[in-house]
C-alpha cells in the first residue's frame, strides 16, 4: 500500500515547574509536565501517529517509561529514531496535522516554531506541517487546566510516490 494514515493521541499532567516543552519549544507557564522523558505531548502524538501509519506499535514499546536511557529525554530524539525507523522501511512522510488541547498558555505565538521543529525532525517542508491549539472551554481534565494533551493525524507514503502534484 503506497498510502497510509496514522493516529496519535498523547496526555501528560502537570507539576511543578516553570515551563512546558512542545515539539521542543520551551513554552513558559507556570507549571510543567510530569513523565519519564521531557513529557513533550506534540512530539509524543506525532510519534505514535507515524508509528501508527506504519502498523510498528507505539511510542512506549519502543522506549519504554520503565527504561533510565529515556529518563528525561529529549522527545525529539525518540521522533527522530521513529523517523529514521520508517524511512529504513522504504516509506516517507506525506503531511502532519496536530492539535494541542491546553486551557493554558496561549500556544498562538509559539506555533511557528513548532511546525519548523516537526518539520525539521520529519525530513518535510514546514508547509505540510500543521499545528492547532484549542482550549476545552474549561470542561474537563485540560479545561481544569491538570494537564495538556494532543492529537496528531499523518500520512506516510512510499517512497517515490508523487501525492503533492
Ligand atoms: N492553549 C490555546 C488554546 C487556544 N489557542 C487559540 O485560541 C483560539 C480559540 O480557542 P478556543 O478553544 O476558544 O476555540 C484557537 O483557535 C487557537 O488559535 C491558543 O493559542 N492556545
Ligand atoms: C516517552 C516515554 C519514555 O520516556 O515516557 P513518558 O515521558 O512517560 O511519556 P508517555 O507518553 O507516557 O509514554 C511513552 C514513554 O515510553
Amino acid at each position: 500500500m503506497n498510502l497510509r494514515i496514522g493516529h496519535g493521541y498523547d496526555v501528560h499532567a502537570f507539576t511543578e515547574g516553570n515551563h512546558l516543552v512542545l515539539a521542543g519549544v520551551r513554552v513558559p507557564h507556570d507549571r510543567a509536565f510530569k513523565a519519564h522523558s521531557d513529557g513533550d505531548v506534540l512530539a509524543h502524538a506525532v510519534t505514535d501517529a507515524i508509528l501508527g501509519a506504519a502498523a510498528l506499535g507505539d511510542i512506549g514499546q519502543h522506549f519504554p517509561d520503565t527504561d533510565p536511557a529515556y529518563e528525561g529525554v529529549d522527545s525529539r530524539i525518540l521522533l527522530c529514531q521513529v523517523v529514521a525507523l520508517i524511512k529504513s522501511q522504504g516509506f516517507e512522510i506525506g503531511n502532519i496535522d496536530a492539535t494541542i488541547i491546553a486551557q493554558a498558555p496561549k500556544m498562538g505565538p509559539h506555533i511557528p516554531q513548532m511546525r519548523a521543529h516537526l518539520a525539521k525532525d520529519c525530513e518535510i517542508p514546514v508547509e505540510r506541517v500543521n499545528v492547532k491549539a484549542t482550549t476545552t472551554e474549561r470542561l474537563g481534565f485540560a479545561g481544569r487546566e491538570e494537564g495538556i494533551a494532543a492529537h496528531a493525524v499523518v500520512l506516510i507514503t512510499k517512497k517515490g510516490t508523487d501525492l503533492f502534484f
